[in-house]
């Protein structure tokens, strides 16, 4: 498979602010990612970590400082209309809406600007509107509209140029469940038409849910790109047993064993067991199983988890 996107020491730096001594803000310090075509890639930091600084070069808004970026095969620095005609971008919030207009003349307003005109572009806002769930609301205005519904708008709004690269910015921030249910399907219809996603997400349980791969980045250094299985397989040092129905006895034979880190018991009753290797593992569910134990399962660590582990404490992160 080709890589959509992909970049090769990318830095980019900002002059420090006067009072702060001077010098720069590296907000990307050498940056190689790697964006298979067709895929979904989840970009997940903490603030600051560099997300929209990559998205912005990404989408030509900012040029790099050194090193380079392409989408699709086209340098952002030298092909940038190539680029633009390339990539949709989703940046959420009320930037890029006009309130007093109805989504249709968003969308119209929009579409002239990528030369869209007449039936064409009648025919393209139509569709689009449909498939985010807008047609209803097409002739209201905007600045009515709820937060989830403006997310919508703003992905309709990326959409309208028919890229094969989409960039989306926290795209389900402030969507109702249902909303949100319905963005992954979409999502879902967007990779099936061979169009490759990157998305910046504080959401763990929707990197989890639509990302191949995720990428974890922080001070502007990649620390991590793997799917989410594996990128949790890796902290097997986390790895941890649930069981119902376990005898005292047996609690405390499980906490004796070498390689359980910790064993208890819920309100509820249940067992938790953490383990520090999966040979602890395997040992406590053989224990557990001889004791007549069945109601039990292994649980891995939730991308939550894992990001908490490697942004928090980047020295755990486990080699594969
Ligand atoms: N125009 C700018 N001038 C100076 N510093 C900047 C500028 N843009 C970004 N930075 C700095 O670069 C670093 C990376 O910022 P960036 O906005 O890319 O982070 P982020 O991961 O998108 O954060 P958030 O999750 O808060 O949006 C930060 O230290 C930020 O202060």
């Amino acid at each position: 498979m080709t890589d959509a996107v992909e970049t090769r020491s990318l830095r980019r730096t900002f002059p420090a602010r006067a009072g702060r001594g001077g010098g720069e803000i590296v907000a990307l310090g050498g940056v190689d990612l790697s964006i298979p075509s067709g895929s979904v890639r989840g970009l997940l930091g903490p603030n600051g970590a560099g997300k929209t600084t990559l998205c912005k070069i990404l989408s030509t808004v900012l040029l790099p400082s050194s090193g380079t970026a392409s989408v699709l095969g086209h340098d952002v620095r030298h092909e940038t209309l190539a680029v633009k005609r390339s990539i949709g971008v989703v940046f959420g919030g009320d930037r890029g809406l006009y309130g007093r207009l109805t989504p249709r003349q968003n969308l119209q307003l929009w579409g002239a600007l990528y030369d869209l005109h007449g039936r064409a572009l009648s025919r393209r806002v139509d569709e689009l509107l449909e498939r985010v769930g807008l047609s209803g609301r097409a002739r209201d205005r905007v600045d009515g509209f709820s937060r989830g519904m403006k997310q919508r708008l703003h992905l309709a709004r990326g959409l309208i140029s028919d890229p094969r690269v989409l960039i989306l910015d926290e795209p389900t921030s402030g969507m109702d469940p249902v909303a949100v249910r319905d963005f992954r399907g979409l999502i879902g219809e967007l990779t099936a038409e061979g169009r490759t996603l990157l998305l910046t997400t504080h959401d763990m349980a929707e990197a989890e849910a639509v990302c191949d791969e995720v990428t974890l980045i922080d001070n502007g250094v990649l620390l991590a790109t793997d799917t989410p299985a594996r990128l949790a397989a890796r902290l097997s040092t986390l790895e941890r047993v649930e069981a119902d129905g376990v005898a005292d006895d047996v609690l405390a034979g499980l906490s004796a064993l070498s390689g359980v880190s910790k064993a208890h018991r819920e309100t509820g009753g249940r067992v938790v067991v953490h383990t520090t290797t999966p040979a602890a593992t395997s040992e406590v569910l053989a224990l557990l199983v001889s004791a007549g134990v069945t109601a039990l399962r292994t649980v891995r660590p939730s991308l939550e988890e894992v990001y908490l582990h490697v942004i928090g404490d980047r020295g755990m992160l486990v080699s594969p």
